[in-house]
């Protein structure tokens, strides 16, 4: 373990360390079309080609190019899931639409807009006919069949799941949701809806850990306010005790009522580390316990003020569930964001700043107390300002995590 008196990690190391502990959790065969927010387990390969056949992109008539300037006869209809069942033949042609199978003989689609029609006479009206095959979708287009769709370790979006189903994938593998137990601990902690005396304070990072969990494939159990003692702590820990992984907020520093270590070590857990160089957050706790299956159960111990619980959240917990499910890419990715005014120097930590970025450049809330909610509220990034980084004047490209999509590109 890296002990009370060892230095703080930098945050590379604490992730590091933390995504070699994420617990790998079984395999299921999913429904595809449930499988929104999941990994992949596996590569996926198409079990059949798109299109299957070469289809026309456009409304018109199907014919052939050697007929060329025409006119033609129209002798069948192929319609999308009503093919033409004969050949296009010299000087013959087929009313096609959008979607419909090309018939045998045909190769080329005069468009409707460039055709013009009596009885069963089609004439060329546009000048030049567009080039033959420009609106016709080869079979195979898409994909063809055994062609490799999608690799292990990737999100599964919409358009993930439109593929999958398109490629013939009715059910997927992938690992199953997370078991995550939301602790709140703290005396001064009120309950919902429970009048609070001045000295109280609703219990509000429980509700917002378990909002950035269920962004996610994960089963949330929420305990608490819990007490500041060590009884208390235990039954909580104790009732934890199926979950995969547990996040407990608040505690985790130095003072006399600062329990989550001492309860997680007499609980049987083992600290695998305390304290990351990192502003907010550095009272992060990681540690781990046998569960009765053998499994291991991974506790992160957040800071409780609430902005050092969402950054620890956002740069730990979800990437530990990240893990979990089975994710290639676990960790938040940066970009780079131009800053609309200066920024000082920075300090002895990684600074994760509160802050907007309106799509062309980003500015710092000036409110950046790790115990303020409303500029977590306010921001939709985090700036990320190295430690000991020099002051850098407006218009400074610095790295940002955009907090809508997650900081996940
Ligand atoms: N002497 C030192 N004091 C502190 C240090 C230090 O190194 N030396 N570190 C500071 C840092 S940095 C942080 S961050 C905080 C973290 O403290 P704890 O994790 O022990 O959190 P608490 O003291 O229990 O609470 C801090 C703050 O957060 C509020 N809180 C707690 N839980 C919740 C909750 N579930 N919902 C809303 N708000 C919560 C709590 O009321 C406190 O205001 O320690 C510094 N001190
Ligand atoms: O590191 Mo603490 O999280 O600043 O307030």
């Amino acid at each position: 373990m890296t002990g009370v008196t060892s230095p703080p990690l930098s945050l590379e190391e604490a992730q590091r360390r933390l995504m070699w502990l994420a617990p790998q959790l079984p395999v299921e065969h999913r429904a595809t079309a449930e499988c929104a927010g999941f990994y992949l387990a596996h590569p996926i390969s198409a079990h059949r080609a798109q299109p299957a056949a070469p289809l026309s992109a456009m409304d018109g008539y199907a014919l052939r190019a050697a007929d060329l300037p025409g006119p033609w006869t129209v002798v069948g209809e192929s319609a999308a899931g009503h093919p033409f069942a004969g050949t296009v033949e010299a000087g013959q042609a087929v009313r096609i639409s959008t979607g419909a199978i090309l018939p045998a003989g045909a190769d080329m689609v005069l468009l409707q807009e460039d055709a013009g029609r009596q009885h069963d006479t089609v004439t060329l009206t546009g000048t030049p006919p567009d080039p033959t095959g420009r609106h016709i979708r080869p079979a195979g287009m898409d994909f063809a069949d055994g062609a490799p769709l999608l690799p292990a370790g990737l999100r599964l979006g919409a358009a993930q799941i439109a593929l999958a189903i398109a490629g013939g994938h009715q059910y997927l593998r992938v690992r199953r949701p997370v078991n995550l137990t939301v602790i709140d601990s703290g005396d001064e902690l009120g309950r919902p809806g429970q009048p609070l005396a001045p000295h109280q304070i609703p219990a509000s990072n429980g509700p917002m850990l378990a909002a950035m969990a269920a962004t996610m494939p994960v089963k949330i159990t929420r305990i608490g306010p819990v007490p500041d003692d060590l009884p208390s702590l235990a039954t909580a820990l104790e009732a934890a005790h199926g979950a995969d992984i547990v996040v407990t907020s608040g505690g985790a520093s130095v003072g006399d009522h600062d329990l989550v270590r001492p309860a997680l070590e007499a609980a049987g857990a083992t600290i695998d580390f305390w304290r990351v160089a990192i502003k907010p957050g550095k009272p992060l706790l990681v540690a781990r316990r046998n569960r009765p299956n053998n499994a291991t159960q991974v506790i992160l111990g957040l800071p409780g003020n609430p902005a050092s619980a969402f950054v620890t959240g956002f740069l730990f917990l979800l990437p530990l569930l990240r893990a979990a499910l089975g994710a290639e890419s676990p960790l938040p990715r940066t970009i780079p964001a131009r800053l609309a005014h200066g920024m000082p120097a920075g300090g002895s930590r990684t600074e994760f700043l509160r802050a907007h970025w309106d799509g062309a450049s980003v500015s710092l809330d000036p409110l950046q107390d790790s115990g303020a909610l409303s500029p977590l509220a306010r921001a939709n990034a985090l700036v990320v300002r190295a430690a000991r980084a020099p002051a850098v004047p407006a218009g400074t490209d610095v790295p940002v995590y955009l907090l809508e999509t997650g900081g996940i590109a």
